[in-house]
């Protein structure tokens, strides 16, 4: 028979398990003759194995066309193995777990030898002796079978392994003497499977300054190194750990050990900076102390210093080997089998200062602490009309100061990238804050990085620039010193995510990584989680050093990434709103127009804010549209954007101007472009969400019969179900994924208290199970029901057993709340309530379950940082595609037999700006709204966090019955 195979991208190894009569019939006797000697008291073997404390389970694979006969069969043999253990009899394995892992061993050779029925070479057997804590520790045989893992049992019989080239598919031919074939099952993993006596051992260290979202980044490395059949190690300590060796410091780990890890703060697995690692001494005892644990592949997680200490230890691993070996500290055998490092970086630090990756684990979370802090200190400083210098943490990297100052519209930044000289910092720094005062502004802000410096290179203190503002400008001033307080707390949602997903892609590089592979970091651009070479990531970060210590700083910064460079213009050019003379022409000045549509997402009034005093500093007239289509078709609510009237708006939750579902066509669009005509608009922004997408379809439709339309038009998609087509992240879902997992975070200590209780909390999101998914992520759901998937009675009693046994196991230890995500549209019948009655009935008193409702909580309160910066990059980017198109479609505008409104060149003017992938890109909103979307849903066609979902229930454990 023909086997397909379903591929992933590259190169993959494929299990593929083919099931036949015979070796059904066979499995079926095996099992039953082993369960009864295992049953039979007087049998001496049997005793043995009861001593060593053996446990059965047996994990079967699915074969639907025998399962009936196969759960009667096992029922009738064993009444005490769970119904998950029987859901077929026809291939699998055995798992045993025994106290005494050498008198099991032996106990079950015995027991093989003794049960001639077995023909191990048509269905070979994986068993394993497994420790108390559930960590494969051994292997044993079957009869006339492979002494290790089938990594190759006879081809074209049973299972094999093999590598398989890429393409879309792959068939294998199989074939089996005198049988016939009953069912085949075919897996595809990236990179080798671990195999048992040669199985894979993955470490995890955390390094340098401690960073939220290290905690997670530890769980998904654990777990996924488990789930692909590794055996997980952290080492402790960092690198001090390394230097130090031994059990203590390089601890084997179970899934078990990292349950709740993801909401928690710093790294539990402790970091330093270690003095000796820097030294040749100190990395010769890492090399030491790693192989004699057996680890195969290390994985790091930290910043900058923490990865040019990893790039070393890998370039001088052969050396280091070489010398272990001379100076007999390991044998022959040990210098051939670690011939090459595998080490691969996860970059986790607050500053945010590592080459080829946007964001670094923490950087967000730190952001955060820090945009609180400021939000809080504006209240205070308006109330005394103070000025006020916040002293943020950033060695050698302005990111946390700049995008603060951006999050929180500081009036001036000082961080090391851009330094000046001292007379021309203070000079910028008092024009802006005297222009900010005279109109009107009651509070100062200046942040500085802690490594500030003039061009000199002398370090600027937030007291020089405290002396200034009171010296030069005679304010109030006060100084405020964040501290640690940056670094501490539980991660944000994106740091969990990013954490998370970077922890899973690390272990599969490590996996995947041949002597010929560059060492991987694991980046992120954009939206994008993507390997970069850790030898290439290190000489860019560290030229950039250079460059500043050279007082290069024009080199530093074009050897910054253009993201960087980007913020920093957009946060000179917002600051400067209407108070310098404008950057454009007279005749290159526009009139442009801003609306809400939808319902309000954080991010909002940073986008409004953000549009206008760009267009102020650019020499443009913003107005805004006063609460949506229906504002203006029935009350002419348009106005002209004042710079002071908005001060505040960049940090301000909801809709300062407005808005509501309404589209043009339902308000009266020939009203909407009576007004659009009356002021003469040069261009749209739009910030929403499935409205407003629709809103903007309407009215590029509507160009043919309304000139007043013939105006480039651009979306920012706004809205936490983040279903806008064009786009894989809107404004608003950050915000609304925090407030969901803050939400989610107490209620899970709750049930964590209460012992034995879940909880199954009503997610928003309205088609879109986007925001499911991803809190499931964040805080560690046991389970996500979306409206994409639905919800089938197999999967709901799939998912209760196995909610029944994680509160099995997790009986006695902390962190053991558990939560259900439910989308409100995942089903209509299955209620949260209804949800909770059936479980908590189902539990039948194990365990028991309550509904929650977060509700509009979920639309969050301030807007988190990720939201408001992103909405002022975004905005900028809208009103540069106005700028950009006005020569496209003016021509044709007045002239009606002229217009061509299918001309791809004009239809392009009307457009969705979205981040896709690694790249941030406009897309007509033509070809997205007649191919792209499935308007019914109100959804795209192409669901682009699928594979999130698949990681989302692997962390967990969770078995998906029926997945697509
Ligand atoms: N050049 C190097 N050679 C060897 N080891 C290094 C080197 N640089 C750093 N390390 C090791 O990495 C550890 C952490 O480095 P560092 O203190 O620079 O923090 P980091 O990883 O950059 O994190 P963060 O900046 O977020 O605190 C050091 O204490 C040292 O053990
Ligand atoms: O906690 P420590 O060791 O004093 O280090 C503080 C430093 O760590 C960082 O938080 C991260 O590198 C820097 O921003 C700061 O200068
Ligand atoms: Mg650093």
């Amino acid at each position: 028979m023909t086997v397909d195979i379903p591929l992933v991208n590259g190169t993959s190894q494929c299990t593929v398990t083919a099931y036949s009569q015979k070796s059904y019939e066979a499995s079926v006797e095996f099992y039953s003759q082993f369960l009864q000697l295992e049953k039979d008291t007087s049998d001496a073997r049997s005793t043995t194995l009861r001593n060593s404390g053996v446990s059965l389970q047996i994990l079967l694979q699915e074969d639907s066309t025998k399962q009936a006969e196969s759960e009667a069969r096992f029922k009738e043999l064993t009444s005490e193995l769970r119904t998950s253990d029987w859901r077929s009899l026809v291939s699998g394995s055995l798992v045993f777990k025994a106290t005494d892992v050498t008198q099991c061993k032996a106990a079950l050779d015995a027991q093989f030898d003794n049960i001639q029925a077995y023909p191990t070479d048509l269905f070979p057997m994986e068993l394993y002796a497994v420790d108390p804590v559930g960590n494969v520790v051994g292997v044993t045989k079957t009869k006339n079978a492979v002494s290790t893992m089938p990594t190759a049992p006879p081809a074209s019989k049973g299972t094999f392994t093999s590598t398989v080239p890429s393409s879309a598919q792959s068939s294998v031919e199989l074939s089996v003497d005198n049988d016939k074939f009953i069912g085949t099952d075919a897996s595809v993993t990236a990179g080798p499977t671990a195999d048992a006596p040669g199985q894979k051992a993955v470490a995890v260290m955390t390094s340098g300054g401690d960073a939220p979202g290290m905690n997670p980044n530890v769980r998904a490395i654990v777990r996924t190194a488990i789930a692909k059949g590794c055996r997980a190690y952290v080492v402790m300590e960092g690198y001090e750990g390394l230097v130090r060796g031994g059990p203590e410091y390089i601890k084997q780990f179970s899934w078990e050990d990292v349950r709740g890890w993801s909401s928690e703060g710093g790294t539990n697995i402790g970091t330093a900076r270690c003095m000796e690692f820097r030294e040749r001494a100190g990395r010769l005892l890492g090399a030491l102390h790693l192989i004699e644990a057996g680890v195969d592949a290390l994985i790091v997680c930290g910043g900058d210093g923490s990865l040019t200490g990893a790039d070393l230890f890998r370039s001088e691993w052969p050396s280091l080997l070489q010398e272990l070996k001379d100076t007999s500290k390991i044998s022959s055998e040990q210098f051939t089998r670690y011939q090459h490092l595998n080490i691969c970086g996860t970059v986790g630090s607050i500053d945010n200062d590592m080459s080829t990756t946007d964001a670094t684990i923490g950087a967000y979370s730190s952001l955060d602490r820090i945009c609180r802090a400021i939000d809080y200190i504006e209240a205070t400083a308006n109330s005394h009309s103070r000025a006020f210098v916040v002293e943020v943490m950033g060695r050698n990297c302005g990111w946390l100061a700049l995008m603060a100052g951006i999050a929180t519209s500081a009036d001036y930044i000082l961080i090391p990238e851009k330094p000046s000289s001292s007379r021309e910092w203070q000079d910028q720094m008092c024009d802006i804050v005297t222009k900010h005062r005279s109109r009107g502004k009651r509070t100062t802000i200046v942040i500085v990085a802690e490594g500030a410096i003039a061009n000199d290179l002398t370090p600027i203190s937030p007291k020089d620039v405290h002396k200034v503002l009171c010296d030069r400008l005679k304010l109030d001033t006060r100084v405020t010193t964040l501290g640690h307080v940056q670094r501490g707390g539980t991660a944000v949602a994106f740091d969990r995510i990013l954490a998370t997903l970077q922890g899973v892609e690390a272990v599969n590089a490590v996996l995947e990584s041949s002597p010929d592979t560059p060492s991987p970091l694991i980046a992120i651009n954009e939206n994008k989680i993507t390997r970069k070479s850790l030898v290439d990531s290190v000489r860019l970060t560290k030229s950039v050093a250079e460059a500043i210590h050279a007082k290069d700083f024009k080199k530093a910064m074009s050897l910054r990434d253009t993201e960087f460079v980007e913020h920093l213009n957009n946060f000179m050019a917002v600051n400067s709103a209407d108070h310098n003379p404008p950057k454009l022409p007279q005749d290159k000045r526009l009139k442009i127009a801003i609306v809400n549509v939808g319902a309000p997402a954080g991010g909002t009034n940073s986008a409004v804010y953000s549009m206008a005093t760009y267009c102020m500093s650019q020499g443009h007239r913003p107005y805004a549209i006063y609460n949506g289509w229906s504002g203006l078709a029935r009350h002419e609510s348009v106005r002209s954007l004042d710079w002071k009237a908005m001060l505040g708006w960049q940090s301000r939750g909801g809709s300062e101007i407005g808005t509501n579902r309404c589209t043009p066509e339902e308000a009266d669009i020939g009203m909407v472009a009576y007004y659009f005509q009356k002021y003469k608009f040069d261009g749209l922004i739009i910030v929403g969400g499935f409205e407003a997408f629709v809103s903007l379809h309407q009215l590029e439709r509507a160009r043919d019969n309304y000139p007043a339309f013939r105006i480039p038009m651009v979306l920012i998609p706004s809205t936490l179900s983040n279903n806008v087509p064009g786009t894989e992240y809107s404004l608003g879902t950050d915000t609304a994924l925090n407030a969901l997992m803050d939400y989610c975070d107490i209620i899970k200590q709750s049930a964590a208290s209460t012992r034995g209780r879940a909880f199954v909390v009503d997610v928003q999101g309205g088609n879109s199970g986007f925001l499911a998914t991803n809190a499931a992520l964040a805080v560690g759901a046991q389970v996500s029901y979306v409206p994409e998937e639905g919800i089938s009675l197999d999967q709901l009693s799939q998912d209760i057993e196995t909610l029944a046994e994680s509160f099995e196991t997790a009986q006695g230890r902390g962190r053991n709340g558990k939560l259900i995500l439910k989308s409100k549209n995942a089903s209509k019948v299955f209620t949260p309530e209804v949800l909770a009655e059936v479980i908590t009935s189902e539990a039948k008193g194990a365990f028991n379950a309550k509904s929650a409702e977060p509700g509009h909580v979920q639309q969050g309160g301030l807007p988190s940082p990720i939201d408001r910066t992103r909405a002022t990059r975004l905005a900028i980017k809208a009103v540069g595609f106005i700028e950009d198109h006005q020569e496209a479609i003016c021509s044709a505008r007045a002239d009606d037999e002229e217009f061509d409104p299918d001309d791809s060149e004009i239809s392009a003017t009307a457009a969705v700006l979205g981040i896709k992938g690694s790249n941030v890109a406009f897309s007509s909103i033509r070809q997205l709204y007649d191919f792209e979307t499935e308007i019914a849903k109100r959804m795209p066609k192409v669901i682009h966090w699928e594979s999130t979902r698949a990681i989302a229930d692997s962390l967990v454990g969770r078995k998906k019955v029926d997945a697509k």
